[in-house]
């Protein structure tokens, strides 16, 4: 059922053997920007009309009123409760531990450079609501930015058309246990923008959604392509976009759980990404039985057989591990399980991925609730540069800089050399001011 790539004998570079979902997000950047300049224009009249549009549905009021969000905390399931707190619970030790400390270094005596963190103070968490309701994503986004301390939170998630233009009760309910007030019943990119700009009045008149300094989440491509859209204007985390897992498996592997781990992942878009590396033909073909039994009984079989049939999905035959690691650095995989004997060896050798699951009780949907790590992760490739959602995400490192008269006096004529070799001598007679005799 997979697309087959046979890289054995080692000819073609792996690079090119693995494209992602045909999903250009500059293009798509340039079919939102006349939305995002009119949100910023006309704010909450364009933020409605693109909901309209776009949603099938828009409130009159965005924001979400504290009572309706108190009330779905209240409705919500026992169990799911029980569940949404052990999530919050878990994600909170790991990302709690995670705070960095800020640091003095002395330089010299007398010089020292400190680096403090400190927080965005108001930031945009985006809960995506197309395709699928995300509560635990509301979790995954608000637990690091509280463990930062940012003083600001607000959340935007598409409107529903089942549940009267609010947002699914479910992340309402999430946002209530997390101790989130301000939440707007907007998706997609007019959400992005709106967050970015702010948007002055709502029908009442009143005043409204302040701007934010940073937006994270992730979204689908309009989300993506207004992130990176209004780059500069917000600060945005890293582009997660439709989610891809890539497995790197031997015949240790039961292919049982790959090939419903596969489909795990597949089951969130049409456009989502499963991609198999291994050097063996048995697993390979073991795998493709399983998931001709397994796609048909699952709920959302038609999206996962798609998303499979794509050509962002397939399996990948290598020569060795070895070569499946070189395989699985190239595409930088946004989630990444080893499957194969020594396991955690293995993991310590790759260099590109957003998170990495080890052996065979660690599968991605576990890392996608409770397991405490983040699953908001790069996609599309960003893996090879950028991280995660976490703590450090919602932090910047200041530089304080101090330095005593003796030790300004030490390191002068260095100072004065270098302005001197740019031809910015105004920058060497900042420091030599300060040590010549007043007349
Ligand atoms: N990487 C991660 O951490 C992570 C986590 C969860 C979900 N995801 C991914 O996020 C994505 C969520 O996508 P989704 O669609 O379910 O929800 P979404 O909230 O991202 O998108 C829905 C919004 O898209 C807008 N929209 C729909 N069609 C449009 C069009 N033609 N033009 C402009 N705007 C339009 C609508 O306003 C709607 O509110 C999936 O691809 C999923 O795989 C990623
Ligand atoms: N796998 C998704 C992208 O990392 C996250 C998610 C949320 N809910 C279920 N899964
Ligand atoms: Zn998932």
């Amino acid at each position: 059922m997979l697309n087959r790539i046979d890289l054995r004998g080692g000819a073609s570079d792996p690079r090119h053997l693995l494209p992602r979902a045909q999903l250009d997000v500059s293009v798509a950047v340039e079919q939102i920007r006349p939305l995002v300049a009119a949100v910023r224009e006309h704010g909450y009249q364009a933020v409605r009309e693109a909901s309209e549009r776009f949603d099938g549905v828009a409130p009159e009021v965005l924001r979400v009123p504290a009572e309706v969000i108190a009330a779905a905390e209240g409705m919500l399931d026992p169990q799911v409760r029980a569940a949404l707190l052990e999530s919050i619970a878990r994600a909170r030790k790991v990302h709690d531990d995670q705070r960095r400390a800020d640091h003095t270094t002395q330089v010299v005596p007398g010089g020292t450079v400190t680096e403090r963190w400190v927080p965005v103070d108001r930031v945009g968490l985006y809960v995506p609501g197309g395709l699928a309701m995300y509560p635990s994503t509301v979790v995954m986004n608000v637990v690091p930015a509280q463990a930062a301390g940012v003083r600001s939170l607000v959340v935007a998630s598409p409107p529903q058309r089942d549940n009267d233009g609010l947002p699914d009760p479910r992340v309402l309910a999430a946002c209530a246990l997390l101790g989130v007030d301000e939440v707007y019943a907007v998706g997609g990119a007019q959400a992005v923008a709106m967050l970015a700009y702010g948007c002055a009045v709502d029908a009442t008149g009143s005043a409204y959604c302040d701007p934010v300094d940073m937006i994270t989440g992730p979204g689908n491509i309009w989300v993506t392509a207004a992130k990176r859209l209004l780059r500069g204007v917000v600060g945005i985390d890293a582009e997660a976009g439709p989610t891809e897992i890539a497995i790197l498996a031997d015949d240790t592997a039961d292919p049982v759980h790959v090939a419903a781990d596969l489909i795990s992942q597949a089951e969130h878009d049409p456009l989502a990404a499963s991609v198999l590396v291994t050097p063996s033909v048995e697993l390979a073909d073991a795998v493709d039985r399983e998931l001709a039994r397994q796609v048909p009984a699952t709920k959302h079989a038609e999206r996962v057989d798609t998303a499979l049939r794509g050509e962002q999905s397939g399996v990948v035959l290598v020569d060795d591990l070895a070569a499946g690691l070189r395989v699985v650095d190239a595409y930088a995989a946004e989630h990444l399980e080893i499957q194969t004997a020594d396991a955690r060896q293995w993991a310590m050798r790759v260099r590109n991925a957003g998170a990495i699951f080890v052996g065979a009780y660690s599968p991605v949907s576990l890392g996608d609730y409770c397991a405490g790590s983040n699953h908001v992760l790069p996609t599309g490739g960003c893996a090879r540069h950028s991280s995660g959602l976490s703590v450090q995400s919602f932090l910047r490192g200041i530089h304080l800089v101090e330095y005593t008269e003796a030790a300004l006096r030490e390191v002068a004529s260095h100072v004065v050399t270098l302005a001197g070799v740019e031809d910015l001598p105004a920058h060497g007679q900042a420091v030599t001011a300060r040590f010549e005799a007043t007349a």
